[in-house]
């Protein structure tokens, strides 16, 4: 998730107060023993199961003789308060002292809900009635939120979505570190939390005769057309909008995700934020894009804010976007993008920070947490295009960055080249195997950033940094559940946490973006 140097850091945004935060265990800390929903853990599995089984308190009788949750049956209905946000953006209340999972429902709400689903470490349940309703409830703005799954606090107000979004980093650092207390700062969020996404990935089908473009309705292969956005920039809602039609003028045979047939399954487009141009990117189930010469031309015609149009095949069931070839079948093959100073140019398949405009506040949180003084042999693991690389190179001696997927590390050596910074490299592999031939050859990184995918980073890649012992760690990451549990990996082999920020890098989602700044303090 990269930017320049732009300094005017907004300070505490959202109008909320600028004081920093720690946890205590001392004060409202909730036991170990209470349960994670499995999908809180990130890296689906052994975690969440560990904290399942060691959930004693829920089985039996309490002492005052009340029916424990577990004969509680599917269908039943309860009544709980919600206590807070989870990490997928439900409500999170307990009922006889069992975590109940409540989609919809906000803190201090009283809700009658319905159970849907009995787990022996939680419930969840859907709202049937709010019988207490909370003052932070708003009208959605979008008119499928409740439809789409693509954002989960629309009906939350902003101020406390960013509440939620600290909460949640607390919650993750309590439930998965052994740390007593930890230096949470005010989240940064923005001023105006809407029309901030620079890129569309929508799947398309067809209702009746109409090309429709979307998402799946969550935990359903029902397609949901999106129209208008609002989180998403108006310029990629326009493209988006022309070219279900063109598509539909056409005939193009869209993809049908039950027959397998037809070619069309997804379309992608990506608005530069300076330039106003926009990447369009058709990906097929099919090595052919069905008469694509006229394809291009209509496209042409009517969207001359689009200056270049690709062609991605993904023939697979895997359930990545892209498929590994792309094709450039019309005008420039990157679409030019500068966050702050720095400059980039993308192509279809590279990974940008979806808003830029918090991905400087990310960047300079990082560049604080690095504390770079011009000596410093600098390592971005799971650099992307480069972009967080770039961004320190000016104030390092050497920047070496490392990304899996070949055409960001082309990317990124053309950025390097194009904003003349000779002092970082990039190379292509994974960091889990790169970072430790390098240790095991010799090579002392002084500063590692990490910026990993949802997963968190793999064991050997946290085993070489402790080995490696770098001064400094800056942790960047999507996910506070393997955020919080890395961290701890990484504090057993000596590391402090010194601070963590958290920036709000998607308003209207349950997605919080963090960055941890990590000393290395030694005796392990
Ligand atoms: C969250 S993105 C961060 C990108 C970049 N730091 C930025 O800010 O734009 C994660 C990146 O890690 C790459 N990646 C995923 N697994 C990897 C691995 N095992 N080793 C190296 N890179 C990996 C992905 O291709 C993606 O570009």
């Amino acid at each position: 998730m990269a930017e320049n140097k732009q300094n005017k850091a907004k300070g505490a945004a959202g109008g909320r107060g600028t004081e920093q935060r720690d946890f205590n265990p001392a004060g409202d800390r909730r036991s170990k023993r209470q349960a994670a929903h499995p999908k809180e853990t990130g890296k689906h599995g052994k975690s969440g199961e560990k904290w399942h089984g060691a959930a004693p308190s829920t089985k039996g009788i309490s002492p005052k003789n009340e029916p424990s949750a577990e004969s509680v049956k599917v269908g039943e209905k309860i009544v709980v308060t919600i206590k807070r946000i989870g990490i997928n953006g439900e409500g999170v209340g307990y009922y006889r002292k069992k975590a109940v999972f409540v989609h919809g429902a906000l803190p201090d709400e009283v809700v009658k809900a319905k159970v849907t689903r009995t787990e022996p470490g939680y419930l969840t349940g859907e709202i049937i009635e709010i019988e207490k309703k909370s003052p932070q409830r708003k009208e959605p703005p979008c008119p499928i939120y409740y439809k789409c799954g693509g954002c989960q606090i629309q009906h939350m107000n902003y101020d406390a979505q960013l509440q939620a979004k600290e909460e949640i980093i607390r919650e993750s650092f309590q439930r998965y570190t052994k740390l007593e207390t930890l230096l949470i700062r005010p989240i940064l969020g923005m001023d105006n939390p809407w029309g901030y996404r620079n890129k569309a990935q929508l799947q398309v089908g067809r209702e009746g005769k109409d090309v429709i473009a979307g998402l799946y309705a969550m935990g359903t292969h029902r397609l949901i057309d999106i129209s208008g956005c609002p989180i998403q920039h108006p310029v990629v809602n326009r493209v988006i909008e022309q070219v279900k039609e063109v598509l539909e003028e056409l005939d193009i045979p869209v993809y049908n995700e039950r027959t397998r047939e037809g070619a069309i399954r997804t379309i992608v487009a990506r608005v530069g934020q300076t330039s106003g141009k926009v990447q369009l990117t058709l990906i097929t189930a099919t090595d052919r894009l069905p008469d694509s010469r006229r394809l291009v031309g209509h496209l042409r015609a009517r969207l001359p804010m689009v200056t270049t149009i690709a062609h991605n095949i993904h023939k697979g069931k895997s359930p990545l976007v892209f498929g590994s070839k792309t094709v450039i079948l019309w005008g420039e093959e990157q679409l030019e993008e500068s966050l702050g100073d720095v400059r980039f140019a993308l192509s279809p398949r590279a990974f940008f920070q979806l808003n830029p405009e918090q991905t400087v506040k990310l960047y300079n949180a990082v560049q604080e947490a690095a504390g770079l003084n011009g000596s410093e042999l600098v390592v971005d693991a799971y650099c992307g295009t480069g972009t967080i690389g770039l961004w320190l190179a000016p104030f390092a001696r050497e920047v070496r960055g490392i990304e899996l997927i070949p055409e960001a590390v082309a990317d990124a050596r053309a950025n390097a080249k194009s904003t003349g910074v000779d002092n970082a490299h990039f190379y292509e592999g994974r960091a889990e195997q790169l970072l430790p031939e390098w240790v095991n050859r010799g090579i002392r990184p002084d500063v590692v950033v990490v910026d990993p995918p949802r997963t968190g980073c793999e064991r050997p890649l946290l085993d070489a940094i402790v080995k490696a012992k770098p001064k400094r760690m800056v942790y960047v990451s999507c996910n506070p559940a393997t955020l919080a549990k890395d961290c701890q990996v990484l504090i057993s082999g000596g590391y402090k946490i010194e601070w963590a920020q958290p920036v709000d890098m998607f308003p209207q989602t349950s997605h919080v973006e963090c960055v941890c700044s990590l000393i290395y303090k030694g005796g392990a």
